[in-house]
């Protein structure tokens, strides 16, 4: 990223970082480690049973030099409404989200911020040429995205590759012209901001990223149905 000092591009101290963790103890305390050297601010959205939001809470005081601030909830608000919650609570100009599971490092998100110097939105992509996957998918999880994706492009007119990436970064003032429209909670929320973002005829690339394969998923069945099922209302309801 740019240092702090130049004009003109997407200076770190604007930047803010969102991060949702559902139940998510068992891998938070290494994605902590990893965005501490984050240069703008950090929001995280932690609700469910678990630890997450005391070790959010441990670790920030423990580093009063960072940005950090927990947004705690006691019912599950899906990771939509999590992102939402964080981003409406980010008063930058630029925000972006990433996934609690590590699989983007800090530098690639770095990398979509600097992105926002020319475009409106930046989201990294598993499917485009240049990006990297290490560790391969489930072939079932590879065949699964291609068809969403499908279904995205003949449902709402999105000509990307890969809407389901965590790793997305917009400038704040588009952000706030759609936010308020958005009425997806849950895992569906990520085409449906690109969707309402085209659709106020803002440009978001989609930029080749590098992905870590995780194997744990919050995503169930009943998600998996209520993500489609969401999307079909958007659509048609
Ligand atoms: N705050 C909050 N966060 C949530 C919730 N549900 C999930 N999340 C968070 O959303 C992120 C993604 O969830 P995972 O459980 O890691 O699921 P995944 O299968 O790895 O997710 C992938 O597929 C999703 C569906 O297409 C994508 O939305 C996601 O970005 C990623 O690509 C994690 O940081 C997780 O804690 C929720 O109810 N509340």
């Amino acid at each position: 990223m740019l240092d702090d000092t130049r004009a003109g591009g997407v200076r770190p101290a604007d930047c803010t970082l969102v991060i949702p963790a559902y139940n998510e103890e068992r891998r938070i305390r290494s994605l902590l480690e990893d965005v501490s050297g984050f240069r703008g601010k950090l929001v995280f959205v932690c609700d469910g049973t678990d630890a997450t939001a005391e070790i959010v809470g441990t670790f920030a005081e423990a580093h009063p030099s960072l940005s950090i601030r927990c947004l705690a909830f006691p019912a599950r608000l899906g990771k939509g409404g999590g992102v939402v919650a964080g981003m409406e609570a980010a008063a930058t100009p630029f925000v972006g989200y990433m996934d609690a599971d590590g699989s983007t490092a800090l530098s690639e998100m770095e990398r979509l911020f600097d992105r926002l110097a020319t475009a409106d939105g930046a989201i990294g992509s598993r499917w485009v040429p240049g990006s990297v996957i290490p560790v391969r998918q489930g072939f079932r999880r590879r065949v699964e995205s291609r068809l969403f994706n499908l279904m995205v492009r003949s449902l709402f007119g999105l000509d990307y590759r890969d809407t389901q990436c965590g790793a997305k970064a917009f400038r704040k003032d588009a952000l706030e012209e759609v936010l308020s429209s958005i009425r997806s909670t849950g895992f569906e929320f990520d085409v449906e901001l690109l969707w309402r973002l085209r659709r106020n005829g803002y440009r978001v690339e989609e930029v080749p990223i590098t992905w870590e394969n995780r194997d744990e998923s919050k995503v169930m069945t009943s998600d998996a149905k209520a993500m489609l099922m969401g999307m079909l209302r958007l659509r048609f309801g």
